[in-house]
């Protein structure tokens, strides 16, 4: 496949992504972004647009680095879609959104940075994992770069305080998954707040790692 159709194909997944998370209320206004791997640099939507109507020929091409290679200016967060894919050499695709119930989640006080939602059902474990929740900056602060480095060599998704989430996957299928499953699992967090609530035990989680689910 040449170059040019296999970018052709990407645009068009990305903008597949971006309908259908918007669409569905995923995320709202002009917040949310979306990157694809394309051999050394990332495709991503571009700054201020609606994931509802940006186009396959308005995306954004960065390096590695997160500088802007070509096309219009690129998401503000376009450098935590680069660090997310520098620390994790096996993902291809991140998608950040605004989702409601995660969105909520990152404001409570109290959570666990290390982990910020229980492993409530089994489809949270195997998708999501652990979740930390990084500190709060303003969006596109580069000051949270490192961090969000160094807490994806180990993740796959990240909690942004008073935010949302970010989620890096094999493919942007596997990203997308990821991040519904983190929304419906802080909607059931939500839903479970003050009821006695029993999440997978450590060996549950660990049983579900071992048959590689
Ligand atoms: O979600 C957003 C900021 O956190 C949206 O920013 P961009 O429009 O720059 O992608
Ligand atoms: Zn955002």
């Amino acid at each position: 496949m040449s170059r040019a159709t296999n970018r052709d194909e990407q645009r068009a997944e990305i903008i597949a992504a971006a309908r259908s998370l918007f669409q569905r209320g995923l995320t709202h206004g002009s917040t949310g972004n979306l990157s694809v791997r394309v051999g050394e640099h990332l495709l991503v939507t571009p700054t201020g647009s609606s994931l509802g109507t940006v186009e396959a020929d308005e995306l954004s091409l960065i390096d590695a680095a997160g500088a802007h290679v070509s096309g219009p200016r690129p998401s503000k967060e376009a450098f935590l879609h680069a660090a997310m894919l520098r620390a994790r050499p096996e993902a291809n695709a991140v998608v950040h959104t605004h989702s409601t119930y995660a969105a909520a989640v990152s404001c409570l006080d109290g959570l666990d940075p290390e982990d910020a939602l229980p492993p409530l059902t089994a489809y949270f474990a195997m998708r999501v994992g652990r979740l930390p929740l990084l500190p709060y900056f303003a969006p596109g602060d580069q000051v949270l770069e490192p961090a969000a480095e160094e807490a994806a060599r180990t993740h796959a998704a990240l909690l942004l305080s008073n935010h949302g989430p970010i989620v890096a996957g094999t493919s942007l299928g596997a990203a997308l998954d990821a991040i519904e499953e983190l929304e419906e699992t802080a909607k059931l967090f939500l839903l479970l707040r003050g009821l006695p609530t029993r999440p997978l035990t450590p060996e549950q989680v660990r049983a579900l790692a071992r048959h590689g689910k």
